[in-house]
């Protein structure tokens, strides 16, 4: 298990995000509201955290949803996976949808989400006229078939 420190401040009232076990992947993250919001379908709305991350040169954190709110009451992200980039320093939001067809609400506290923070590679990109030849060439998008 690899591990690298992170700075954060926290401006709300909630614990910090933990992780839920050892081998967890997300450390999931509170509403930080002074009151509940009520979301109609297909309504969004920008969730505070009170979350302020310093990641390393090289990181990103990644906003994604919760599976048992997806499933249970059609809540997730517009922007999944939002990104967090290195150099933010202001507070980490969510951008929560009600996909349902009943109005949901969230509460102060309310695990809304998960964050993974993940290395990445910064691509140089050198342009060119022709790219070299595979058996799949510019076949995609379900050309293969189902079954
Ligand atoms: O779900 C999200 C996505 C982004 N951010 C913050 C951190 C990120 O570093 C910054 C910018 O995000 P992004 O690059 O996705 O936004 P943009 O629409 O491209 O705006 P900008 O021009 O500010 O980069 O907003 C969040 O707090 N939550």
């Amino acid at each position: 298990m690899h591990s690298i420190q992170v700075k954060i401040i926290n401006r709300s009232e909630n614990p910090l995000p933990t992780y839920a076990t050892a081998d967890a992947a997300g450390m999931d993250l509170r509403a930080n509201l002074e009151a509940p919001i009520t979301m109609q379908p297909l309504e969004r709305t920008l969730v505070p955290t009170g979350l302020y991350m310093e990641l390393p040169s090289g990181y990103e954190a990644q906003i994604r949803p919760r599976s048992g709110l997806a499933i249970k009451q059609g809540l997730t992200l517009l922007n999944t996976p939002g990104t967090i980039d290195a150099d933010y320093r202001g507070e980490i939001k969510i951008i929560m949808i009600n996909l349902s067809n009943e109005p949901q609400t969230i509460q102060h506290g309310d695990r809304i989400a998960q964050m993974v923070v993940a290395p990445f590679l910064q691509a140089k990109l050198e342009e060119v006229k022709e790219l070299t030849d595979t058996e799949r060439g510019t076949g995609g998008f379900g050309h293969t078939g189902k079954s």
